[in-house]
């Protein structure tokens, strides 16, 4: 059951259109990612869906609530996570979540909330005390603090350690577990591969691809690469002459070889004509982070 439509949202900022005809659906009980570059419009996306920005056309319905119509409606189902600098250095953590309770009509238990996001020993610290793995884990318990049906987390793990990474997103499964629908904004490929049942890739406004990360890497399987260090200077442009071959780029001391067929014999036929040998070489498989390149053209990094 659809528990997000998104029916071909525009948005323009004077003359420059930020959002295209945007369409998706999230389905009840899923971690659906938003995935895309820098500027490809999806904090526009996401703040349409809160009811924080008006679409100039297209709809959304939020559990069946148009969020422009009924606000008051939809801040009970719907949990936003909250920039963490938004809060007042001098705040404890009882207290924002005291304050923060106060909003929701039935509020979830907080003291349950910061048991499971481990910040039941913070409780008394202010926030400008936290590490920034402790902020961010007290701005995903106001989120849940309403006991939303879906939470909307942007940006989620930006800023964080390896290691505090990994515990937020052990921490998402477990609230996903408890049956809340996840909509997360992400920057990472590895973030959006472990946690994203299905993933809508945004770029200048439009929907490219929208499918499970096993689905978008499968689109571009059959594409290899190849990693190599060259024992002597080699032009790339030598090795786009086998038909194998899609593209050969430098990388540092390293060429990375892409292509189709049996590129690795292609390669080392070519190199071999140039009496280059490959050391450290590699064959890769193709990433979720190969199929964005090839849905929209750049790397999420550039
Ligand atoms: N209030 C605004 N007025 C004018 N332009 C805006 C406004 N808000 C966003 N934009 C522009 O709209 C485009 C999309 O912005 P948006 O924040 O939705 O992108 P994003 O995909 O979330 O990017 P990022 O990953 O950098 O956060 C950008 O070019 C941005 O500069």
């Amino acid at each position: 059951m659809a528990i997000i439509e998104v029916a071909g949202l525009v948005k323009h900022y004077g003359d420059h259109t930020v959002l295209n005809g945007v369409s998706f659906t999230v389905d009840q009980g899923e971690i659906f990612g938003i995935l895309g570059p820098n500027g490809a419009g999806k904090t526009t996306t996401v703040e349409c869906i809160e009811g924080l920005r008006v679409p100039d056309a297209g709809s959304v319905r939020v559990c069946d609530i148009d969020p422009r119509r009924d606000d008051d409606e939809l801040r009970q189902l719907l949990g936003a996570q909250l920039q963490t600098s938004a809060l007042p250095d001098k705040l404890t953590v009882r207290e924002a979540l005291e304050l923060y309770s106060s909003f929701y009509r039935d509020p979830a238990d907080w003291r349950e909330l910061i048991e499971v996001l481990r910040l039941t020993d913070k409780a008394d610290a202010q926030f400008r005390r936290l590490s920034g793995g402790q902020q961010q884990r007290l701005s995903i318990a106001l989120a849940l603090l309403g006991a939303p049906r879906v939470a909307v987390l942007d940006e989620l793990t930006t800023g964080l350690d390896p290691q505090a990474r990994r515990d937020t997103w052990d921490l998402i499964e477990r609230i996903r577990d408890r049956g809340v629908t996840i909509l997360m904004v992400t920057h990472f490929m590895a973030e959006a591969e472990r946690l994203c049942d299905r993933l809508a890739v945004i770029d200048s406004g439009r929907v490219v691809a929208l499918d499970t990360p096993a689905g978008l890497v499968a689109r571009v399987d059959g594409e290899q690469r190849i990693r190599f260090r060259p024992s002597a200077p080699l032009d790339p442009a030598a090795l786009t002459v086998a038909p194998e071959v899609t593209t050969a780029m430098s990388a540092g001391e390293q060429l990375v070889v892409t292509g189709v067929g049996n590129l690795l014999l292609a390669v080392t036929t070519v190199l071999s004509q140039h009496h280059v040998v490959a050391e450290d070489l590699r064959v890769e498989q193709t990433s979720l982070d190969d199929a964005f390149v090839a849905l929209t053209g750049r790397s999420i990094e550039s």
